[in-house]
């Protein structure tokens, strides 16, 4: 198997304190390997967005460790951690997170505008996205005139602009109707065949789930199955599925496999931007 490109160890995540504690995540330790393709699922408020933002270091833990490449990312200094994420990591959402006022190369280049590429650069690298995604038609349309399909189609290429080692999509199709939604997975799973993209998604879609190589299903802050099985149809279902083959029922501080020892150190002085973003305005 392939070198592990995220780590974690004996995650914690804790919102509020006192009487409004929840305990969010528990102390997951477990690995995602570089050309994995790996589903988040599980019923909606059991930390799937929470785990996913944890990994993709858009949010600090309370306690334990992720690492990428080996390395705790406790360890970096923010400014190393904000381009580490920038450089490494693309991002697809649900709400999509494209500015409705701006073109289609405008929203895609704008990753490339923060880390300083010349504006021919620019252009050139964004019109080449745009065509693998068969939409540099519509380059010079504002991403508010476009359709659902098309919004997540330029979304993916502006995750993809930096040519991101790991993809983390939080329920890419969800806004998305039947049809557009399995071109869109189609989309997500040719860039992970063809480039070997480690690809990381949450979704409530059993179908997109199955897709992947493994899914983690998550009930209550832990990860209760770690699902590397074909069928897995009903991994979203419930936890009675760990008997299938490949599928492993696994504790809060159950290890997949035994990772390199961490610090054990809580991350600190992270910022929480994504740096792909551009801004709230929904397209
Ligand atoms: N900022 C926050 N403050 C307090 N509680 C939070 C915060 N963010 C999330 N939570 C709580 O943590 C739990 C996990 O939330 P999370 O968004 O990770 O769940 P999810 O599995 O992604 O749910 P969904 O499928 O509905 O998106 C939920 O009970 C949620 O209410």
């Amino acid at each position: 198997m392939s070198a592990p490109v995220l780590e974690t160890e004996n995650l914690v995540k804790v919102y509020g304190r006192g009487q409004s504690r929840f305990d969010a995540l528990k102390g997951l330790t477990f690995e995602i390997h570089e050309g994995e393709s790996v589903a988040i699922v599980g019923k909606s408020g059991s930390g799937k967005s929470t785990l996913m933002h944890l990994l993709a270091l858009l949010d600090e833990p309370t306690s334990g460790v992720v690492a990428m490449d080996g390395r705790p990312v406790s360890q970096l200094k923010p400014a190393q951690v904000s381009a580490l994420r920038n450089d490494t990591f693309g991002f697809v959402f649900q709400q999509f997170f494209l500015n409705a006022n701006q073109t289609v190369l405008e929203n895609v280049i704008l990753p490339l505008k923060i880390a300083g590429v010349s504006a021919s650069e620019r252009k050139r690298r964004g019109m080449e996205v745009l065509e693998q995604l068969e939409m540099a038609d519509k380059a010079k349309n504002k991403a508010n005139d476009l359709s659902g399909g098309q919004k997540q189609r330029v979304c993916i290429a502006r995750a993809l602009i930096n040519q991101p080692t790991v993809l983390f999509a939080d329920e890419p199709t969800g806004n998305l109707d039947t049809a557009t939604g399995e071109v869109v997975e189609d989309i997500l799973f040719g860039l992970h065949r063809d480039r070997g993209i480690t690809l990381v998604v949450v979704t409530h879609d059993d179908d997109l789930a199955s897709r992947c190589d493994r899914r983690l299903l998550m009930q209550d802050g832990l990860i209760v199955v770690d699902d590397r099985g074909e069928t897995a149809k009903a991994a979203g279902a419930g936890v009675g599925q760990a008997s299938r083959e490949g599928s492993r029922q696994v504790g809060g501080h159950g290890k997949h496999a035994a990772p390199a020892p961490l610090d054990g150190q809580p991350a600190t002085g992270r910022d929480a931007g994504t740096g792909t973003e551009t801004g709230e305005g929904q397209a």
